[in-house]
């Protein structure tokens, strides 16, 4: 049971900018968008929330689903079972935000069974986590679709309404007494609307209280809905059974007079748009008198024209009616309450029982690890990325065929070589590093507002789920240029080339994570990660020796030079370019710290991400 009283939320409207728009804001000013909203949903119900565009149903879902961003901006009284909301529920409480996000190349099964491995708790065995996932795939009538990916606006995949119903699934396979969906039927045609409000409907009646945001439901789709409430530019209107909305208005002298749809007539009403309506008297007689008005005066000379002065009016009088009906609900409240109290009692004891990580770190990483690699898998099987690294090492390899040491000239050609692939190798895994987290930011926010799994789990998941492909590619690209450029005979020179190479990557990749995480923005991250990638190759001491002192330091973090240093020594020892060399020790160290430290700080970067909506 969700009871919520007088809940009034203020945002602060951010600073705007010399070319923004907020024109009349200062900066920092808190503007409130809700005002004093009443409502209860019990198990069993759904209640549909309504009202016209910017009337403030997506603040306050987000509001009751406990994902507000400024907690301390939020007033009145959100009960779930009798019980404050804690971090605990959570887990308890599914949400189905208006944009699905999924991966787009896993398929619905794939998608129902990561989210069951992870969301589901240890109790059940694996074989069990699976069974929940057909069931769930069965409930919502997903088998036919079930091997076919999810797909994009890029990527045909499954339809819109089939889309809907996997995020549905998602959330219903935690089996959660609560259940938010914002706008679950946007960009729906009407019939796979009314199947989404069906589904809905008869999930509520399995024992669930179902929220939902709706913003044009069709008639039948209408008569679905258990409870209502209404709002109009944050205010209430209506708040009761959806049956009885009609026959309120009509008490307050608000009636259609040709037939309509009751939500067309009540989303015109909260609008201000009474067109085709009956007014009560007084607002009769207003009417009149703008009618009036407009005859004598210009719409110019008073601040607003007249359709929006009665429309205001209209608005003012359903607000302080429903401050009238909810006053009266409240009193009729406390005599149900009391008979609830016995059953809230263990209720309570359930929803504020501690509650740990559903599932171990292991077992999080190693799921997370699997996702990440089938969601990959497109990319890493891709001939395109293959053939890239293969015609890059034969023309490398053609360029410097069979290079030879003999003469001065002949050894800076070679340099050369391994220069390039300092950079070359510095280059591809940081940009492909750069897009990681910017373009898993809304799947990991859905996720982490669920505390489906630990940020370290995610983190090591998905930085090494790519490490094995780079890698891979990395040897293929060495050993073509290796033989190909004739370098240093032997087996030992041949393997401290390639792992120095993998070094190169490791650290290349934790710069792109690095700068990716900070910004979480890709272009403004891939911006930076040129001018990076350009300052490390120049000042890496391949082409200017004698840096000023004040940017002296940024040769020490350049991984290209480190790598260089260290490849030179394993081609040349120390006997030949003495200047190059620098200390291999001073290097491989370097290289190895930045591995850790472009991590450490993305990860940081991560964890200071907020989480909320
Ligand atoms: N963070 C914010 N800063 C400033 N204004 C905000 C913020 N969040 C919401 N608003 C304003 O609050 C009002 C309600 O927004 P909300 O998104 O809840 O409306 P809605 O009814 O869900 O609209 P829609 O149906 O178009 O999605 C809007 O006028 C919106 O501009």
């Amino acid at each position: 049971m969700l009871q919520f009283e007088d809940v009034r939320y203020k945002v602060v409207v951010k600073k705007a900018s010399k070319w923004g728009c907020t024109f009349g804001m200062k900066a920092g000013t808190d503007k409130e968008i809700l005002h004093g909203i009443t409502g209860s949903v019990g198990a069993g119900e759904m209640l549909a929330m309504m009202g016209p565009s910017g009337s403030g149903k997506t603040t306050l879902l987000n509001v009751l689903g406990g994902r507000r961003s400024n907690p301390q901006w939020l007033t009145g009284s959100i009960l779930y079972n009798d019980v404050p909301y804690t971090k605990n529920l959570k887990r308890r409480i599914g949400f189905v935000t208006q944009d699905d996000v999924l991966f787009p190349h896993l398929t619905v099964r794939e998608t129902l069974t990561f989210s069951a491995l992870l969301r589901l708790p240890d109790r059940f065995t694996k074989d069990q986590k699976l069974q929940r996932a057909e069931a769930v795939l069965a409930q919502l009538g997903l088998q036919r679709c079930g091997d076919t990916i999810i797909g994009n606006q890029f990527l045909r995949g499954v339809s819109g309404g089939e889309r809907k119903r996997v995020c549905i699934g998602q959330e219903i396979l935690i089996n959660p007494s609560l259940l938010f969906l914002d706008e679950p039927t946007s960009g729906l045609d009407s019939t796979t609307a009314l199947r989404i409000i069906s589904l809905l409907h008869k999930l509520a009646h399995q024992g669930r209280a179902v929220m939902a945001t709706i913003h044009q439901p069709s008639s039948r789709a209408f008569h679905m809905f258990d409870k209502l409430i209404l709002l109009s530019d944050g205010y209430p209107t209506y708040f009761g059974k959806a049956k009885g909305a009609m026959t309120y208005f009509d008490t307050i002298g608000f009636t259609p007079l040709i037939p309509m749809n009751p939500a067309d007539f009540l989303l015109d009403l909260c609008s201000g748009n009474t067109n085709d309506v009956s007014l009560p008297p007084n607002l009769q007689q207003r009417k009149k008198s703008i009618a009036s008005q407009k005859q004598k005066i210009t719409p110019a000379s008073v601040p607003g024209t007249p359709m929006t002065l009665l429309g205001k009016d209209v608005k003012k009088y359903l607000a302080d009616c429903c401050e009238h009906q909810i006053s009266t609900w409240d009193r009729t409240k406390s005599l149900q309450n009391q008979k609830l109290q016995q059953n809230l009692k263990h209720l309570q004891a359930v929803v504020s029982e501690k509650q740990q990580w559903p599932t171990t770190w292991w077992d999080q990483f190693i799921i997370l690890f699997m996702r990440g690699f089938k969601e990959r898998r497109h990319e890493y099987m891709s001939l395109m990325r293959v053939l890239q690294m293969v015609l890059s090492a034969l023309l490398a390899g053609s360029l410097w065929w069979h290079s030879k040491t003999s003469t001065f000239r002949q050894l800076q050609d070679q340099e050369g070589l391994l220069f390039f692939m300092g950079v070359f190798w510095g280059y591809f895994p940081l940009f492909t590093a750069l897009f990681t987290f910017p373009l898993e930011r809304p799947i990991l926010m859905k996720e982490r507002a669920t505390d489906m799994y630990r940020l370290s789990a995610y983190f090591m998941a998905r930085t090494l789920s790519d490490l094995p492909i780079e890698i891979g590619l990395t040897i293929i690209f060495v050993v073509i240029v290796y033989l190909m450029a004739n370098l240093r005979h032997g087996f030992l020179s041949f393997i401290y080339t390639i792992l120095a190479v993998c070094l190169d990557v490791t650290a290349s990749q934790g710069v792109g994570f690095c700068i990716g995480a900070a910004i979480m923005d890709v272009q403004k991250a891939s911006t930076l990660a040129s001018v990076i990638v350009l300052g490390f190759m120049l000042a890496g001491g391949y082409f200017i020796q004698n840096i000023p002192p004040f940017i002296g330091w940024v040769k020490y973090l350049s991984f290209q030079a480190h790598t260089y240093k260290i490849l030179t020594y394993i081609q040349y020892e120390d006997a030949v370019n003495v200047r190059l060399h620098g200390d291999l020790a001073n290097s491989v160290l370097a290289l190895a710290v930045m591995v850790v430290a472009y991590r450490a700080i993305a990860y940081i970067s991560l964890r200071r991400m907020k989480i909320s909506v």
